[in-house]
């Protein structure tokens, strides 16, 4: 994903605010971008700009070769279901509805059955087997996550957006999501793109965007030999050897 030149502006005259002001970025394919920047640095407007969820004033943005700031509502629609997973802050899930018809949601909504193998990839690697029939009412915040997080996955989306994923999470809790998301980088090939304001979130990133003022302001690499925090079962290198999922479908 390609992002040149973007400005976004809201309100006019006086009121104008210059939320993105001549934003340029390379999203890697299969790689882990963190944006992070002060509040009302611009971080969650490039991020719904690039999602399609907002318009952009100008600039371009380019994802698998399509240029969605020139798409219609209707094609916007199709690309987020598509091609974009999406992993909020307050998990966002379907009260009524239990965790499993949550994560196959996005794919029953677009009429198809699920991928029965990457699904049972999803259940085992986020530990979310005895869960499945449970209400996100019934779920601690860490499962409720690690359900969206299934559920932004189980499409096979081309990026995946997550918007402050650990903010409601405990720092333990956290470390675990933000480990799922780097496997979902190093064993199933997603890219995903994090807004965080929290800079030890950041280690887990392959770059990290660092905004101020709505510019990015430096595009830094990681050092790929630091450590990062270690979990439960999940490997603490940044590219777990553990529990590959050869042979699941990406
Ligand atoms: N819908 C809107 N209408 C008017 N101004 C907006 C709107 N959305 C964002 N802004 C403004 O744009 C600027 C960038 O906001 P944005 O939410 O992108 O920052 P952020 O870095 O994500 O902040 P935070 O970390 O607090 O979420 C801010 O000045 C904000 O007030």
């Amino acid at each position: 994903m390609t992002v040149s030149a973007v400005v976004k502006t809201y309100g006019r005259g006086s009121a104008e605010v210059r939320a993105l002001d001549g934003v340029s970025a390379g999203i890697p394919r299969a790689q882990f971008t963190a944006v992070v920047g002060p509040s009302g640095s611009g971080k969650s407007t490039l991020m719904h700009c690039m999602a399609g969820l907002d318009l952009v004033t100008s600039g371009s943005i380019v994802l698998d070769g399509v240029e969605i700031t020139e798409l219609s509502d209707r094609a916007l629609t199709r690309l987020r279901r598509q091609s974009i997973g999406f992993v909020f802050q307050s998990f966002n899930l379907l009260p009524q509805r239990t965790a499993y018809e949550n994560i196959v949601l996005p794919v029953t909504m677009a009429g198809g059955p699920p991928n029965h193998k990457l699904l049972d990839y999803l259940v085992e690697v986020l530990w979310l087997a005895s869960q499945l029939s449970h209400r996100p009412a019934e779920l601690s915040g860490g499962q409720q996550q690690r359900v969206a997080i299934a559920r932004a996955l189980v499409t096979r989306p081309a990026v995946v957006f997550a918007d402050e994923p650990t903010g409601n999470l405990d720092s333990r809790t956290g470390a675990e999501v933000l480990s799922f998301l780097r496997r979902s980088v190093d064993d199933l090939g997603r890219s995903v793109v994090m807004v965080t304001q929290d800079p030890t979130s950041a280690q887990y990133a392959d770059q990290v965007l660092t905004f101020e003022d709505g510019s990015v302001i430096e595009i830094a690499v990681p050092d790929a030999d630091t450590e990062i925090p270690v979990v439960p079962v999940i490997a603490s290198s940044r590219r777990p050897a553990g529990a590959s999922l050869a042979g699941c479908p990406s």
